[in-house]
């Protein structure tokens, strides 16, 4: 070690707790040249971290000891080529060491951070529907526990949440490859913590939690009505935030509209972003067909991906159900996949999705959703109570329905087509603009292609 350096942490080591000097200086690789200091961060947090608490502290020091003002500089790698760890283990929960120079501990188990690594950035299609979702997570994955803290996506099902979040957490370990990542259904939180319950080791429960970079925690409507969860998640959530450490979540809804959550966990639940993830467009859902049979090697046409897409809309999963049925089958009997091919292997699971969208069936369900009589939808009243799900209707209509806007408007008690656009014209404006018209949007779209 630089001589220079380690004299500059003795100083430290007097005027900052063990515990920082430990997480956050003593990772850092020094070299020392005539032009000035060198400190190699492990990774771009630390960096910054190191950057934003320290670096004034160590100027004056190198200042002091060396009698000139040589300059310390930042960068993220290793002196010699050896990458540092992203923190001494367990760091932050461990129990202080006397001097930063302790013998090391025994060696943790290897980490196990449960991350798929087929779900990335890469593989993720853009669209409309999630580009803010992906932004929002790709920004986490580059800048952990200070762009957004924590990132919350929800939305419907099959619609790529879970992808993001390991996408988040896979570019996170690249970025940072000593980074503790943990991903977990929230299924398997709550069965973690009846066990520790039973076997009366919630310490370690609390560590294990405790102690990573990163939580990402997939589906947390499931917390709903388990009061001791919420309460211990609600300490691990605290706990990581205040440490700056990241929290991924996602929810199928808007969380502050689960019934059964405690209020103070909703709350800090807002702490951070949240962004919806709305189900794709038809442009988005042929390209993501297109990717996924290109990732599996399949020869598929833009034809047949089109024919897919326009015909179920429900979300990704079906839509790559389908396609592993068309794989399948294609395999089996030796055949092209031709759009012919494709509509006689489909023709039960297409039928499905044609038979649930109909007009009929959009305004009944819409009439049942709001809760008027389906009479009252059709009439030509204009009260407001009756005017907004109408508008509603013939908006699903138009997105969900092959029917032409004349044809939607007549199917309405006779009505203009210019009345239906300037229906999915509002209701699509409210729905950029008013959480509650988007998820009544998205809820009447899941019973409706569910
Ligand atoms: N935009 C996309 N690009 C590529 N694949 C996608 C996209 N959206 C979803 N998928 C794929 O669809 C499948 C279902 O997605 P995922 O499991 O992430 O959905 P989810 O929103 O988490 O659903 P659930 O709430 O039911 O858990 C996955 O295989 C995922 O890779």
């Amino acid at each position: 070690m630089s001589d220079l350096w380690r004299r500059c942490l003795e100083r430290l080591e007097g005027e900052l707790s063990a515990e920082d000097v430990h997480t956050w200086l003593m990772p850092l690789q020094p070299r020392e040249d005539p032009t000035g200091l060198f400190l190699y961060a492990p990774n771009p947090y630390s960096l910054d971290t190191v950057r934003e608490q320290y670096l004034v502290k160590i100027q004056s020091i190198v200042e002091h000891l060396t009698g000139r003002a040589l300059p310390v500089r930042l960068e993220v790698g290793s002196s010699g080529g050896r990458p540092a760890p992203m923190r001494p283990a367990s760091a932050t929960h461990a129990s202080t060491p006397a001097s930063p120079r302790a013998p090391e501990a025994a060696p943790e188990p290897p980490h196990v951070h449960n991350l798929d690594p087929h779900y990335t950035f890469e593989t993720f299609v853009e669209g409309k529907s999630n580009q803010l979702g992906k932004a929002a997570a790709m920004q986490v994955a580059m800048n952990p526990g200070r762009a957004y803290n924590p990132l919350l996506l929800y939305g419907g099902t099959g619609l790529g949440k879970t992808h993001l979040m390991h996408a988040a957490g896979n570019l996170l370990m690249q970025n940072n490859p000593g980074a503790k990542v943990l991903y977990l259904r929230s299924e398997q939180f709550v069965s973690g913590m009846v066990k520790a319950l039973q076997q009366k080791n919630m310490d370690d429960f609390k560590r294990r939690f405790r102690s990573v970079d990163a939580l990402l925690i997939d589906d947390i409507q499931f917390f709903a009505g388990k009061d001791t969860t919420q309460e211990e998640f609600f300490h691990t959530f605290n706990a990581l935030f205040e440490a700056k450490q990241q929290i991924i979540l996602t929810c199928d809804r808007y969380p502050k509209e689960l019934d059964k959550l405690e209020p103070r966990l909703k709350s800090r639940l807002g702490w951070g972003l949240s962004v919806a993830i709305e189900p794709p467009d038809f442009e988005t859902r042929a390209a993501i067909l297109l990717s996924k049979a290109a990732d599996k090697g399949m020869e598929v046409s833009e034809d047949v991906a089109m024919l897919l897409a326009r015909r179920i809309r429900s979300n990704v999963r079906d839509l790559e159900g389908a396609l592993n049925t068309l794989a399948a089958r294609a395999n089996f009997y030796r055949k092209p996949i031709t759009t012919d091919f494709a509509e006689e292997t489909l023709r039960d699971l297409l039928n499905t999705h044609a038979q649930a969208v109909t007009v009929p069936n959009i305004q009944k369900t819409v009439a049942d959703y709001y809760q008027v009589r389906l009479s009252d939808l059709l009439s030509k009243r204009r009260v407001r109570s009756l005017a907004r799900p109408r508008q509603v209707a013939m908006a699903l209509s138009k997105e969900l329905t092959e029917h032409s806007l004349p044809e939607i408007g007549e199917a309405f008690g006779g009505r203009d087509h210019t009345t239906v656009l300037h229906a999915c014209r509002t209701i699509r404006g409210f729905c950029e603009k008013d959480v509650r018209m988007r998820q009544d949007w998205e809820q009447l779209i899941r019973i409706l292609t569910g």
